[in-house]
């Protein structure tokens, strides 16, 4: 044969080898006949481990491999040419010749008791009849077969309990149902809200604190494309800034004293492929907002004291409850970052906007935190609603949420009085004002004073949450605590 012809015969085996693994293809009447073919055959299938045979239009066994001839107890010389009902008599090859369908996986039993995990494929010729048929052997023995899908088994529960996990840690909890409130405003919000989530947009939440920014932004990421993938919420304020950009971006080995072995993925990484939530955006510092302008366009950046980009794939969901433009104002915020950030802008109304949303929010919350505390109450006078819905609500849902809650825990009933309403909340400002005329600095201190038993009542008395809701210095709030005589 000449080096040309060898080549031709090369290429019509790989062409025919190819055939084999699609048996709608068809094969010419010279190439399944062929020596050449059938060498080829056995070269490519003897060395494999995994049982095979070829057979003719009339059931003759053309090729068989080692491993198969080995299997059945023959040797290939006893085998080839044989009728397969002769080598193994429960043979369903005939059959499948009959219907010309392939039989993927079935379990058989050959003639010499060992039962498998087969395949019988049937290949045609372009007028739809019978060519040859191809026989292999998945699995030699049930118990490979089982153990194979038991270990699948177990790897698809444990990756089911990581992936729950790994929700739980990093995953979105709330939807748009957990969002309370249809009065305009609010289904204005939530509309847009859903847009955003429908795009890839980077979006920008603004509202007062307790107006459920961080809702939005788990509802905004469960609604996405993105919710199969991390929800991560990082708080701008709560870090301290010199731990901010390794929070935000990772480090590397080494890369300050105390550095953990193997450097440490941030925020972003972790986020990858789904949404990262920068709660308190305006308090991000100014270098921090500079690193964070670069991932927004490049969608890129180096981990600290490392020179590798890292390239991710995350959406931004930034929130705050700050004036921004004034921040700009103050030269405290990047405007260029604020355009970037500012792409679908959602703004929450204050819940003394939209006092036709209280009467909902106070029966679903009451619901929810009798279910909590396993205290159930139902109802509230409406005396006591009235209460509710006169206040300003300084503190939004959070703290309608903790009114109800410590009303829920104070009333003996399943019913919420004006009694189990905090004080502040039955004397209304007004009365300050209305009392008998007295100096001005009198009042402004009386109303000074309330505020400030206001606010410790909402915070149950934590003095930084007050001084930051005030939005005055600790040291400020503390010299007032001592001039009113508030401990
Ligand atoms: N519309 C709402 N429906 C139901 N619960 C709400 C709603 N808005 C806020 N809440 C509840 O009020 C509390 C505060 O909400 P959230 O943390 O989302 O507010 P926030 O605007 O992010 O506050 P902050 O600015 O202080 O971080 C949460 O317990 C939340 O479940």
């Amino acid at each position: 044969m000449s080096g040309k012809q060898i080549n031709t015969k090369m290429q019509e085996g790989a062409k025919e080898f190819q055939n084999l693994h699609n048996n709608s293809l068809v094969l010419s009447e010279d190439s399944i006949l062929s020596e050449y073919f059938i060498t080829m055959m056995n070269k490519i299938f003897d060395p494999l481990p995994v049982p095979f045979i070829l057979l003719d239009k009339d059931s003759r066994v053309r090729m068989i491999n080692q491993v198969f001839a080995d299997y059945l107890g023959f040797s290939k010389k006893e085998i080839i040419g044989k009728p397969v009902l002769e080598v193994d008599k429960y043979s369903r090859f005939p059959y499948v010749f009959k219907t010309k369908k392939a039989e993927i996986a079935w379990k058989h039993t050959f003639e010499n008791g060992h039962t498998a995990i087969v395949h019988r494929l049937p290949v045609l010729d372009e007028n739809g009849e019978i060519k040859y048929g191809v026989g292999m052997v998945l699995f030699e023995d049930l118990h490979q077969f089982r153990d194979i899908i038991e270990k699948n088994k177990l790897l698809e529960t444990e990756l089911y309990l990581y992936k729950n996990q790994l929700k739980e840690m990093h995953g979105a909890k709330y939807s748009w149902d957990n969002i309370i409130g249809n009065s305009e405003k609010m289904s204005a919000a939530k509309f847009i809200g859903r847009r955003a989530s429908q795009t890839n947009s980077n979006v920008l939440i603004l509202g007062e604190s307790g107006t459920g920014k961080e809702l939005f932004a788990h509802a905004i990421h469960n609604d996405s494309v993105r919710n199969f993938s991390p929800f991560v919420k990082v708080n701008s304020a709560a870090i301290p800034s010199e731990l901010l950009e390794s929070e935000l971006f990772g480090y590397e080995e080494g890369a300050f004293t105390g550095a953990k072995k193997g450097g440490k993925i941030g925020k972003f990484e972790l986020a990858n492929g789904g949404s990262i939530f920068l709660d308190e955006i305006g308090d991000m510092p100014l270098k921090m907002q500079a690193k964070l302008l670069r991932v927004l366009q490049e969608k890129e950046f180096e981990r600290v004291g490392g020179n590798n980009i890292v390239k991710v794939d995350v959406r931004v969901i930034a929130a705050t409850n700050k004036d921004l433009r004034q921040l700009i104002d103050e030269g405290k915020f990047r405007e260029d970052l604020y355009y970037r950030l500012n792409v679908m802008t959602i703004e929450i109304p204050p819940l003394r906007e939209r006092h036709g949303d209280i009467g909902e929010l106070v029966s679903i919350l009451l619901n929810k935190l009798s279910n909590q505390l396993g205290k159930y109450v139902s109802n509230i006078s409406e005396n006591a609603m009235e209460h509710l819905i006169g206040h300003s609500w300084p503190g939004n849902v959070r703290e309608l949420e903790n009114v109800l809650e410590r009303a829920i825990n104070l009333t003996d009933s399943d019913t919420i009085l004006p009694v189990h309403l905090p004080i502040y909340l039955k004397q209304h400002t007004r009365r300050i004002v209305d009392g008998p005329i007295r100096p001005l600095k009198d009042i402004i201190e009386d109303t000074e004073k309330e505020a400030l038993a206001r606010c410790l009542e909402y915070t149950d008395g934590n003095k930084l949450q007050t001084a930051k809701l005030l939005e005055i210095s600790r040291s400020s709030l503390y010299d007032k605590l001592e001039k009113y005589g508030i401990s």
